[in-house]
């Protein structure tokens, strides 16, 4: 895809997800790798106007070069590109993810109970990650070791955020999440069936997550 590509479809996507009521005024980023760098949404922009000449771009090293000043979240998206191989993120304030992100009785290590194969083909385990200040980059060690093993991350008390090879890829996935999350919230209180783990691990070796 060419950069111009990507842009566009930074656009389009920010806008569906805004207008679904997905994150709300000016909350959320989005980042995408280019040739020789990286697109990321500018800080304090809502995603549901962005300009695609307008998109912060960022050298390979993570530098501003043109555009706007990028997210604040730099410092987390960065923390996916490095710790494994992904193409983009997508960071959101979803109610019910992050409805999820504030349970003090969540299982840290594995917040989304596998109940429907989607979010174990798109998602996979979610742990949770510590609270830090929004675009505080003390977020880096703590989500560090958590990267090489896991496309989604919930922010604790803040919201989730996934990459994917693709933006396409990490919108579907983060789309899934907070479905799986909707869906625990719906079902806390009543009997549930889960995925048994035969299941999981035959979605899990037939769909390979990136
Ligand atoms: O969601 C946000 C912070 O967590 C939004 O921050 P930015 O406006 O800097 O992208
Ligand atoms: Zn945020």
């Amino acid at each position: 895809m060419s950069e111009d590509a990507i842009r566009e479809n930074i656009v389009r996507w920010g806008k569906s997800l805004f207008d679904r009521g997905l994150t709300a005024g000016s909350s959320g980023n989005i980042s995408a790798r280019v040739d020789g760098g990286y697109l990321a949404t500018p800080t304090n922009s809502c995603l549901g106007f962005l300009d695609p000449a307008r998109l912060s771009r960022l050298d390979a090293a993570g530098n501003h070069v043109s555009g706007d000043p990028p997210t604040k979240e730099l410092p987390l998206h960065f923390s996916f590109y490095e710790g494994r191989k992904c193409g983009a993120v997508v960071h959101l304030h979803s109610t019910y993810a992050t409805a999820l992100s504030c349970l003090s009785d969540i299982d840290p290590a594995d917040a989304i109970t596998p109940i429907t194969p989607y979010v174990v083909m798109r998602v996979g385990r979610v742990p949770v990650v510590p609270y830090t200040r929004p675009g505080s980059a003390e977020i880096r060690p703590l989500i560090a070791p958590l990267i090489p093993d896991h496309s989604a991350v919930l922010l604790e008390n803040h919201g989730p955020i996934v990459s994917a090879a693709t933006l396409d890829g990490a919108v579907y996935a983060i789309e899934e999440l907070e479905e799986a999350a909707k869906l625990a919230l719906l079902l806390r209180d009543l009997p549930v069936r889960r995925l048994p783990q035969s299941a999981v691990d035959d979605l899990n070796a037939t769909f390979k997550l990136r």
